[in-house]
């Protein structure tokens, strides 16, 4: 068993919503296609969609909900008229939609939706305070939570997948509102607590994608507080432990790789395998050249790497299926292109044939799903950074303020 402790937070079950008013925090932020504006995949939407129906029909609450969709600046930062609609089609109630969040349209909206009703506040980023990272106690403070605070009697976070921000949705109402975690934050709990709480081993990391300094930071952690036998890596993550342990790979991958700004990060890759790390690195990959495909072993890389090969797929394969945990994040090659999902495809299939209980994160490796292989030893979380940061050690805004909010209003 590891050492972690989960906070106690609070649950619906001890919060009294039942017709009252309440601001429901979700995570509907999904992928947009850049230039039409479109959601690509909209899993967040049809997990949240669940939960809003469930606490509807058991509370009758007017219920306000509130997310946010990318970050200023960026092309998936848009309106969520759309995922209203979304929210309507999957749920079967009729989800209202007010293009502001917290001016007067907004606060007449709340105002006067009824008991059963739901309405969806605009992109909750359009808001200046809400990107902002501070205290809860500062963030009780904000204009955002001083507006809304009052139209309340009940605030209520569902929004894992944003628990480790500290914005002023996620841990400045709990200080002024009696609070609790929603259902499918409780969920999502329970399935870390089968992970952190548990003596089973060996427990098989498996991390792939492109977001690598987000997990050297996970890995420094894991390891830290000794939580994973073995740490298989896929995408950049592993061809950066590849440069960090001498190997070649070829002008073309590393020109990739600078572009990337992985390059910088090859002294910390090196201190964590001096550290003794239970890192594993790809012992062949698929590469494009010139237009085809091949398989080729490390030490004859030539064209770019843009998936495992095959004989890592199989020795991961065995890997997974012998495991008790597996927890796995990001995709091993360039999913985009099917010529390429092999790894991420069959170090998925490994999961669901094994004894093991396996957690899945992050967006792009959960469209890769196949969801007719789901059962109850497999938990998808809507989580990515959250989930890995929790299960690393760290401790999360989200439930450092609830753990507050349930100090200062249910003791
Ligand atoms: N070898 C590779 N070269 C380039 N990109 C890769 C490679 N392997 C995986 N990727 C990319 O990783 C991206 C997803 O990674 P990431 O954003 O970290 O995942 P998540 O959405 O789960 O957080 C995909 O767009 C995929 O193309
Ligand atoms: O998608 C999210 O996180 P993820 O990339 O870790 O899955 C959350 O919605 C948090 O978004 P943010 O990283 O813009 O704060």
């Amino acid at each position: 068993m590891t050492n972690m402790k989960i906070p106690r937070i609070p649950t619906l079950r001890e919060i009294n919503i039942r017709e009252k008013r309440v601001f429901m925090r979700i995570d509907i932020n999904v992928p947009i296609d850049p230039d039409k504006g479109e959601i690509l995949d909209d899993r967040r939407i049809r997990v949240h969609s669940q939960t809003i129906k469930e606490v509807v029909e058991k509370y009758r609450p007017a219920l306000v909900l509130g997310s946010h969709q990318g970050r200023p600046g960026e092309p998936d930062f848009i309106t969520l008229e759309k995922h209203a609609e979304l929210l309507s089609k999957y749920t079967g109630y009729n989800v209202k939609f007010v293009d502001d969040v917290i001016g007067p349209t907004a606060r007449k909206a709340i105002q006067e939706l009824k008991p059963g009703e739901i309405l969806l506040l605009d992109n909750l980023r359009l808001v200046s305070e809400e990107i902002i990272e501070a205290t809860p106690e500062k963030q009780s403070y904000t204009i955002f939570v001083r507006r809304l605070a009052p139209l309340f009697d009940a605030y209520v976070n569902d929004a894992f997948a944003t628990a480790h921000r500290s914005q002023p949705s996620i841990v400045g109402f709990p200080l002024v509102l009696p609070s609790a975690a929603g259902p499918l934050f409780e969920k999502e709990i329970m399935a870390l607590r089968r992970v952190v709480e548990s003596f089973e081993s060996p427990r098989i990391f498996v991390l792939g994608g492109t977001k690598v300094r987000d997990l050297l930071r996970v890995i420094e952690n894991l390891v830290r507080n000794k939580m994973a036998d073995r740490i298989l890596t896929t995408g950049l993550l592993a061809q950066l432990f590849l440069v960090a342990k001498g190997i070649g790979l070829g002008k073309e991958n590393m020109r990739y790789l600078e572009e990337k700004g992985i390059l910088p990060l090859i002294p910390r890759a090196r201190y964590i395998l001096l550290m003794g790390a239970p890192i594993e690195t790809p012992i062949d990959f698929k590469v494009l050249i010139d237009g085809e495909t091949r398989n080729v072993g490390i030490g004859e890389i030539n064209g770019k790497i843009m998936d495992i090969g095959e004989q890592t797929i199989r020795i991961y394969s065995e890997f997974i299926k012998d495991a008790k945990i597996v927890v796995m994040r990001g995709p091993a090659g360039v999913i985009e292109d099917e010529r390429f999902r092999d790894g991420t495809v069959k170090l998925l299939e490994a999961a669901y044939n094994s004894k093991a209980f396996v957690l899945i994160g992050g967006g792009h490796l959960s469209s890769m799903i196949d969801e007719s292989k789901l059962n109850e030893h497999i938990h998808v979380s809507t989580g990515g950074n959250a989930l890995l940061l929790f299960l690393s050690g760290e401790t999360l805004p989200a439930l450092k303020a609830l753990e507050l909010s349930a100090k200062m209003f249910l003791s």
